[in-house]
């Protein structure tokens, strides 16, 4: 058996994980999203759903019954308490389901998931990529992708465990400040023993 069945990517905000997540699905593998699970429970799952209003009130959701995302994104950010409650909320929903996602999955498979430290994922992987971009580079490329305020975006990066810390967690580093961020996928994936030296020719 492989000692690479399941591998988190993780990384700031604006660091590149979607990024590096294409990538590697260009590769044929397999990779979960996290905040795709999270945006489903919270546009499909009631009960999630009705726990977060009865919290956060009825003006996180929307006519359709979702949460409204950029609402609730508001009201969390830059207000640790009640981010802290937010994931309280929703760790139990989240959890369960990512853990049978990765459970039904055909192995090997990746999983995307910014918060994988922050929520104490290493359990249920084998091993962790994190991806990195120094601060100033995340910030403008959320400013830029999500066309918000540096202000805005900055309470969203202050949110999460700081990167420098990420990076110390794990052996598997990719740099998407750097222009061969192939290569460096590609490396990964062979010292974890989920591409043959020999591929390394794809790129
Ligand atoms: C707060 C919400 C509604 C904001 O939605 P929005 O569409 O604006 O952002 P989106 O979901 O696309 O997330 C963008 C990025 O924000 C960061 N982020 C999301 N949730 C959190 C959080 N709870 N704490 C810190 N950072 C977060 C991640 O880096 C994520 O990639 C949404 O992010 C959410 O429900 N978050 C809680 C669920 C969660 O923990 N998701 C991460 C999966 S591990
Ligand atoms: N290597 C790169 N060079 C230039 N731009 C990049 C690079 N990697 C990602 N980007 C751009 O930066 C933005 C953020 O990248 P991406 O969505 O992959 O980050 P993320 O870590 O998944 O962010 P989030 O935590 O918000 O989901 C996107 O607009 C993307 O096109």
């Amino acid at each position: 058996m492989s000692n690479s069945e399941v591998v988190g990517i993780t990384g700031g905000i604006g660091t590149g994980k979607s990024f590096v997540a294409s990538i590697i699905r260009s590769l044929g593998f397999m990779v979960l999203d996290s905040d795709q699970i999270a945006h489903r429970i919270l546009t499909c799952d009631q009960n999630a759903i009705d726990k977060l209003c009865h919290f956060f009130g009825e003006g996180i959701v929307k006519k359709d019954g979702a949460i409204d995302r950029k609402a609730l994104g508001t009201l969390v950010f830059g207000h640790p308490d009640q981010l802290e409650k937010l994931n309280k909320i929703l760790d139990p929903f989240l959890r369960q389901t990512i853990l049978a996602e990765l459970k039904s999955a055909p192995k090997p498979v990746f999983i995307e998931i910014p918060l994988l430290y922050e929520l104490h994922y290493e359990n249920y992987v084998d091993q962790v990529i994190v991806v990195f971009a120094d601060d100033r580079i995340a910030l403008d490329r959320i400013q830029k992708r999500d066309h918000l305020d540096f202000a805005t975006a900055n309470k969203k990066l202050c949110a999460q465990l700081p990167i420098k810390e990420k990076i110390k967690r794990t052996k598997y580093i990719v740099d998407t400040t750097q222009s061969n961020v192939l290569e460096q996928v590609i490396a990964i994936l062979q010292k974890i023993d989920l591409m043959k030296e020999d591929k390394s020719e794809m790129s």
